[in-house]
């Protein structure tokens, strides 16, 4: 068991600027690291930040409960939208591009902020990975990637064609694909990325993690069977999906690789939160996503939604019936 782990406490003000500036993102992602900063333990009251998952190197946790997120264009604009719209409760505040070092970032609230020894949950929300857009550019552009190609040998020897194994290589939305159907992506609609308990342990090995059943293990391992936390958790949820359903902007954007940070804590204390907005991209109007309609090449359809009601539908199962439920069951069987 292994994860991507920085606790990198930073000082407010320190040699940061404004900053507009474009840049795009252009490294690589580390998953099984564990970095801890020597600072971590010194400092731990002022930051107890940690990364989950997502791309080694993105971020910076800052004094003042705030994070700093390598700058990507489409996660400044969605995120400057969504400081407006419905769902402005369910994601990070935002304040803008900051410089530090000639590197500029997207600085945001550190979600964990408030929470003392938080248990923390990714689960990438929806049916599809890669835009469809990155899909075009690869078949104008086909590109192997020998990484991609060995963490896929890594997890499965079997599962490269006969002329990927010759190549060493495969196409980044084949390997997307794979990890899609591989794990519960296309078959739930969303995936557990990872998973830091309270008690420190780390787990971000859930890539084969695909029926309902092993979800479900997860799920209850995370919350230590704590049916409370369950409940607001459902509660969180079923509200966010509520927001969701009516929002323009949710209506109006393809929504991939986009995750849902749950936390809780040992005082009972339990929230969920949408975060990751760089593959969160406006459709050309007056075209509309449901987010649950299967996709098709050219429909843009993520398949969020459908995630999201299962995996309400998924939590609700794990709560204990009540007396009424136990009759109202018997009376349908
Ligand atoms: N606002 C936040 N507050 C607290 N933790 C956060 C916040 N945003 C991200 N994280 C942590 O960082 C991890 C990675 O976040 P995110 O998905 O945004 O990164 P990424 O590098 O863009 O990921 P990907 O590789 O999927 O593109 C999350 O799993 C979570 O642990
Ligand atoms: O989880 P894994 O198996 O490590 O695979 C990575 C994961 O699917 C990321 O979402 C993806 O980044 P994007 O979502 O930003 O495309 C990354 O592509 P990359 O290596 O091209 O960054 C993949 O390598």
């Amino acid at each position: 068991m292994s994860c991507t782990f920085c606790t990198w406490p930073w000082f407010e003000g320190e040699g940061l600027s404004v900053r507009a500036e474009n840049r795009t993102k252009s490294w690589t992602k580390l998953k099984s690291m564990v970095h801890w900063s020597p600072l971590a333990f010194t400092l731990k009251s002022r930051s107890s930040w940690v990364q989950l998952a997502g791309h080694a190197g993105n971020f910076q946790a800052k004094e003042g409960g705030r994070l700093l997120k390598r700058y990507c264009e489409c996660e400044q604009q969605c995120l400057n939208k969504l400081m407006t719209d419905s769902l402005r409760p369910y994601v990070p505040g935002y304040y803008g591009v900051v410089q530090k070092d000639e590197q500029d970032y997207n600085l945001m609230d550190d979600l964990l902020v408030g929470f003392d020894s938080p248990s923390i949950m990714d689960c990438k929300m929806g049916s599809r990975t890669y835009l469809e857009e990155e899909l075009m550019k690869a078949r104008e552009h086909p590109r192997l990637r020998k990484d991609m190609y060995e963490k896929m040998v890594s997890v499965d020897p079997g599962a490269p064609t006969e002329e990927e194994r010759a190549q060493q290589g495969v196409l980044k939305p084949r390997y997307m694909q794979w990890r899609e159907t591989l794990s519960s992506t296309a078959t739930l609609g969303f995936r557990i990325e990872g998973i830091k308990k309270a008690d420190g342990t780390c787990n971000t090995n859930f890539k084969k993690t695909k029926q309902r059943e092993q979800v479900m293990k997860a799920l209850d391992d995370f919350v230590d069977g704590n049916v409370q936390i369950l409940k607001l958790y459902l509660k969180r949820l079923e509200e966010l999906h509520s927001v969701l359903e009516k929002s323009h902007f949710f209506k109006t954007h393809e929504v991939v690789g986009s995750s849902l940070l749950f936390v809780h804590d040992a005082s009972g204390k339990a929230s969920v939160w949408m975060i990751d907005f760089g593959k969160m991209v406006p459709l050309p109007s007056p075209m509309m996503l449901d987010h649950r309609t299967p996709w098709v090449e050219g429909n843009r359809e993520d398949g969020y939604l459908w995630g999201m009601d299962n995996l309400i539908d998924i939590l609700s199962s794990m709560l204990p019936q009540t007396p009424c439920d136990v009759d109202r069951n018997s009376e349908e069987a």
